[in-house]
């Protein structure tokens, strides 16, 4: 026999109760009956309890009463033939009236117990059963109505009342044994004590209900029937990706829904752990989902841990003091006051010297907590054996949870790697011996992102979210959203990864989605949705998101982003940039990024701000890092001059050739910062830092190659017109060099501490003679690469590839998350 609770919602609705009909219907099919297990309609638990407070404050109940009544009345005229309405609504009538007499008792008194509050709940499970068992009376004759209070004896804890398992066993075994042969329609939560007063079972209590009758009658199956697909690895209103678990042990699911995940009530478990039934949880409104089972011998699962749970709102109570050391008694007597005043203590760390103990309790529960310790602990306190305790409020518990965590090394890493990771900081740690769970309580505003984090971290298999931002949709931000497009299935296969574009701005509009916004239709979506670009409020928004896994984009080639990034990195999000104008700027702020990008343990990647992509920052890092010394660079940094150079040729005009260069897009913005040398300035600049050279900009020597009056062009217009003008200027350099069968080269190098740009003209043996397009090449001569120096060479310009080498940096990021 099986037993079948519905939980409130699947009571709630006249659709739900057809639906649980069909699902009761189909189980009837089975050799033996199951025995039904009812929650009160949903909402109505919730309806009683205000009702019952506002009789005790001699408040007007009526409305509440009436809602109540109503959406019993309206199931029952929806279900039943007009011919069987009248005896099922007189029924449920006279229970209305009971109840408001009770109330009015209340009403009168101005008192509230929890004997009378008890009584006052039990009305929305006996009503909610009655009604069902006469509606369900038309498709199953032998339906009957039994009230639990007769069947389930507690103690007198009223609100929570214990079960006194061995009567209660014996009532319902009789009871059982006399009713076999009916369809039994059992109410959930209530109970009765010695004197036959209706006790509860706690919040959520039906599901106990449900086991308690399994193992007294030996069920074989404990099916709790709720509204969401079974048991999850989190809260699938925080974490999108979350998913359905099929098997979890009875400690697993004790410790995820301890913690939480609110889909059973966790002393459930209990009965049906000794007795060793099955429990699964279903979901009335998708019935051929198989559902959660929890069992004996659950298989373990591939994935080291099976959830995480959390608690959104909870306050820390911090207690020090030298009073503590040693003393065999202190936690003794500090738990069981806590425990005798009924105050829930969710998480203890301790620390090993026992000089500090830490717990967390529910906020509303603080105040009490603190004024119970701070008068038992009086003569302590004032002796100074003990600080005055320390409220921390504000504050989540976020718990990972998994039988297989104690097998598996490296489970406390991962989950601390992604937590300080995204800028999470953590204010205690428990972990329970058994192992089984691991607990931190972080900052309530930080837990969204956390549980995500953390998810992310874990299920790596489900793909990992990205999360960008993107500053600039100019030639480099358009090419790049292009690409990312294109390759986003080939990221979720063979990455695991999921980019994310979850905000865009360029100088006119901006637009923030916490959806993401689809790349595909994306200049559309800005120019709809979006709102006037304010580069603050971008900024501000995107840290509010509170998002893991984040990566802000620069693509721009202003100054107005690069003041930003610290306070991003401070945030705990990463900055890819193809601008160079933050890492050229004052040595301080290059150095600056760098140590908060790593205080904050997030990554800063320039590598387009020195060769597009070619492969040059990240292999000057590798030299660096492995303890190369760089003692000369000799390097072509320009493609925009590279090109020029390369293209000058025969009668073509000097300004035409940069015309080309900048309609092919390897010219700045501004093509005057590549002619004037100042592009390729930045470039050694940020070499030479990084190469460990404390330089400023004056430390870089630019040789001039063009004529004052092109140098002094006000506007691009001006300058094209003075490239126009000095055409002989530019034609005599080309003549010279090609006269002495050389090529004209713009040649940057540091060496011996000095950084210099120089225009030369280089015959055949030189090694950056062979250059073509918008080739850049750079050399390094190292302690390692002596004799023959590194050599990197290739195109150095262009939106493509320097759209994937920002591309690769994202990736970057996200793979080292
Ligand atoms: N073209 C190339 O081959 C290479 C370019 N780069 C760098 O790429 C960057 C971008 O270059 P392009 O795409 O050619 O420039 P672009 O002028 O085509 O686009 C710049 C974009 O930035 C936006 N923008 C400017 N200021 C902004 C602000 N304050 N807030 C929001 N958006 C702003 C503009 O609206 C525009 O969408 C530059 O820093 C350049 O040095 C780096 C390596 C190679
Ligand atoms: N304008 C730049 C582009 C790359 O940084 C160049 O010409 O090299
Ligand atoms: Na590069």
């Amino acid at each position: 026999m099986k037993i079948l609770k519905f939980g409130g919602t699947s009571v709630g609705s006249v659709a739900s109760i057809k639906a649980l009909l069909d699902i009761v219907e189909q189980e009837c099919k089975s050799a033996e009956k199951p025995i039904v297990v009812l929650s009160a309609m949903s909402g109505v638990t919730n309806l009683l309890t205000a009702m019952a407070e506002k009789a005790a404050l001699a408040q007007d109940y009526s409305q509440e009463l009436k809602t109540i009544e109503q959406r019993h009345f309206e199931v029952v005229r929806a279900l039943l033939p007009a011919a069987a309405q009248n005896p099922v609504l007189t029924k449920l009538k006279i229970c209305f009236n009971e109840l408001e007499e009770l109330l009015q008792a209340i009403y009168n008194l101005q008192e509230l117990s929890l004997q009378a509050k008890d009584l006052v709940l039990s009305y929305g499970e006996r009503c909610s059963t009655l009604m069902v068992s006469h509606i369900a009376k038309q498709k199953f004759a032998e339906a009957l109505f039994a009230d639990a209070s007769q069947l389930i004896k507690t103690d007198s804890n009223f609100g929570q009342a214990r079960v006194n398992n061995q009567l209660t066993d014996f009532l319902l075994r009789d009871f059982y044994e006399n009713h076999k042969d009916k369809l039994l329609f059992v109410t959930g939560f209530i109970a009765s004590n010695e004197a036959n007063r209706v006790t509860t079972l706690g919040r959520g209590g039906s599901d106990y209900t449900a086991a308690i009758l399994g193992a007294a009658l030996d069920a074989e199956e404990i099916q709790i029937w709720t509204d969401v697909n079974g048991m999850m690895t989190a809260d699938p209103r925080m974490v999108r990706k979350a998913f359905s678990l099929s098997e979890l042990s009875y400690i697993e699911a004790m410790e995820l829904s301890y913690f939480g995940a609110k889909v059973i009530y966790p002393p459930t478990m209990t009965p049906a752990f000794l007795k060793k039934i099955p429990i699964v949880i279903r979901n009335t409104f998708e019935p051929d989902f198989a559902g959660t089972y929890i069992r004996h011998g659950a298989k373990p699962s591939a994935l080291p841990i099976k959830g995480i749970s959390s608690i959104d709102e909870i306050s820390i109570i911090n207690l020090a003091g030298s009073g503590m050391v040693g003393k065999a008694g202190f936690s003794g007597r500090l738990f069981s006051l806590l425990s005798r005043e009924q105050i829930n203590v969710v998480l203890i760390t301790q620390s090993s010297s026992e000089h500090s103990i830490t717990f967390a309790v529910k906020p509303a529960d603080a105040v009490k907590a603190v004024q119970l310790i701070s008068k038992e602990f009086d003569l302590e306190l004032q002796a100074k054996k003990l600080d005055a305790p320390e409220v921390e409020n504000g504050l989540a518990v976020l718990a990972i949870v998994g039988e297989n965590m104690k097998r598996t090394p490296g489970i406390s890493g991962k989950l601390f790697h992604a937590l300080g990771r995204n800028g999470v900081n953590v204010h205690a740690i428990a972990q329970g011996s058994s192992e089984y769970n691991i607990s931190v309580i972080i900052a309530k505003a930080d837990l969204s992102k956390a549980v995500n984090a953390v998810h992310d971290a874990f299920y790596a298999s489900l793909n990992k979210t990205l999360h960008i931002f993107c500053l600039g949709t100019g030639n480099i931000g358009k090419t790049l959203f292009k690409q990312l497009q294109v390759q986003m299935p080939f990221l979720a296969t063979n990455n695991d990864l999921q980019v994310k574009v979850m905000g865009i701005s360029n100088t006119r509009k901006m637009l923030l989605s916490d959806q993401g916004i689809a790349l595909e239709n994306w200049e559309q979506s800005l120019s709809e949705q979006g709102e006037p670009a304010n580069l603050a409020d971008f900024v501000a928004q995107l840290k509010a998101m509170n998002l893991p896994n984040c990566v802000f984009v620069d693509n721009t080639a202003s100054p107005l982003p690069v003041p930003h990034y610290q306070g991003i990195f401070e945030s705990s999000i990463s900055v890819v940039t193809c601008n160079k104008i933050g890492n050229s700027s004052s040595l301080a702020q290059y150095e600056s990024f760098k140590n908060t990008a790593r205080k904050y343990g997030v990554d800063f990647y320039y590598e387009t701000n020195v060769g597009a992509g070619l492969p040059i920052i990240r292999t000057l890092k590798d030299l660096m890092t492995s303890g190369d010394k760089v003692a000369r660079i000799e390097a072509i940094l320009s493609g925009t001059i590279s090109y020029i150079f390369n293209h000058f040729k025969g009668d073509v005009a000097f300004h035409e050739v940069v015309k080309e260069a900048q309609e092919k897009g390897y010219t700045e913005p501004d093509p005057r910062d590549d002619l004037n040398g100042r592009d390729f300035m930045r470039k050694m600049l940020i070499l030479a830092r990084d190469a460990g050279y404390a330089f400023e900009e004056q430390d870089v020597k630019i040789e001039n190659m063009l004529p004052e009056a092109c140098l002094q062009a006000s506007t691009v217009a001006d300058f094209y017109a003075q490239l126009e003008a000095n055409a002989n200027y530019f034609k005599q350099l080309k003549e010279t060099a090609e006269q002495q069968q050389k090529v004209l080269r713009y040649i940057g190098k540091l060496e011996n501490g000095k950084a210099e740009i120089t225009l030369q003209m280089v015959d055949e043996n030189h090694p950056f003679y062979m250059l073509s397009g918008s080739d850049n090449i750079i050399s390094f001569t190292t302690d390692r690469y002596k004799e023959r120096p590194l050599v990197v060479k290739g195109p150095g310009a262009g939106a493509e590839v320097t759209a994937a080498g920002v591309f690769a940096d994202i990736i970057n990021v996200g793979t080292s998350n």
